[in-house]
């Protein structure tokens, strides 16, 4: 079995110059093709609230629904380092009861890290976590569990106000113990300038080409859903969804005209195979050997 990046390793690439590709992967086919496919990390996001559940946006995710879906990536991809989202609100309510959220990720789920939205308001918790040995994953820039707050999905850090902040939420999340960051949506002026003020890894999501790494979600890399909007930070390597679509409807045609399923695609007993004393052999008039 492949080995499991580490966050000493994932930490050594950045230094080495090394681009980090980060994938999301909800379940067990997504994981499995996921580290065929060799990734360096796999993120169980609460983006699944959106592309797998089919809620409008992450709020409703729950820990539970973060703990099943993770212990079906990692049963899928074992060799590969596993990061999960700790979803809306269940890292608000002090640095205690986010150890005790972010262990059961761990524990029952099988993450190897946790990742969460916000910056220098989260110190203290993860500080507590990785002192405990949970290795947090920081997340600036566009934070989708605040939507409700930010009152829409906007590109992040345009103003030198805003961007000043951002650098310096960086720096906290740093300094507090994260092992790398998660920039999302922002201008790639800004991510540039973090990346090189950190000396941890900085993972892009439409944050442009200055970051460490990238993370895509899974059904946007593939076009795998019904209507997956055109995005400006997406690339589609696959159009999954209309293959699927195609395919789903020439079986349903199949069913209908009775093209499906064919001979070779049914069992006889030994009874049917003589012609003579079977029923489906006088019905085919002995075509069926
Ligand atoms: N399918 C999916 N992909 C994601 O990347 C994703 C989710 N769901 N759900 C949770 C969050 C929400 N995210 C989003 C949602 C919308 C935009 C968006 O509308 N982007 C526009 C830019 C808007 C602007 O110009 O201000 C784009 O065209 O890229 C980006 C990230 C990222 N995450
Ligand atoms: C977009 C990535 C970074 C994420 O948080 C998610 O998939 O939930
Ligand atoms: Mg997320």
């Amino acid at each position: 079995m492949k080995q499991a990046l580490t966050v000493p390793k994932l930490k050594a690439m950045k230094n080495q110059g090394k681009p980090i590709a980060v994938v999301t992967a909800y379940d067990y086919p997504s994981a499995v093709l996921s580290e065929e496919a060799e990734v360096d990390m796999i993120l169980v996001g609460d983006s699944l609230g959106n592309v797998v559940l089919g809620y409008e946006t992450t709020v409703p995710v729950k820990l539970e629904d973060m703990i099943y879906h993770t212990r079906a990536v990692v049963r899928g991809a074992p060799g590969t380092m596993v990061v999960t989202d700790l979803p809306f609100a269940t890292y608000r309510l002090g640095p205690e009861a986010t150890l005790r959220n972010a262990a059961r990720l761990m524990q029952e789920g099988g993450a190897h890290a946790v990742k969460m939205e916000g910056g220098a308001e989260l110190a203290d918790e993860i500080r507590l976590l990785t002192s405990a040995g949970i290795p947090v994953l920081g997340h600036l820039g566009l934070t989708p569990q605040s939507i409700h707050q930010i009152g829409g999905y906007k590109v992040q850090g345009k103003s030198e106000a805003e961007a000043e902040k951002l650098l310096s939420d960086a720096r906290a999340l740093e300094q507090a113990g994260a092992f790398g960051i998660v920039l999302e949506l922002m201008t790639e002026e800004l991510s540039a300038e973090i990346s090189q003020a950190i000396g941890i890894p900085t993972i892009g999501i439409g944050a442009g080409r200055g970051c460490d790494g990238q993370v895509l979600v899974f059904h946007d890399l593939l076009r795998y859903g019904s209507g997956i909007r055109e995005k400006k930070m997406v690339k589609s390597y696959a159009n999954v969804g209309d293959t699927i679509r195609e395919a789903i409807a020439q079986y349903v045609n199949e069913v209908k005209t009775r093209a499906f399923p064919e001979e070779k695609h049914s069992f006889t007993s030994q009874k049917a195979a003589d012609p003579a004393q079977s029923e489906m052999g006088k019905l085919y008039g002995g075509e069926r050997k």
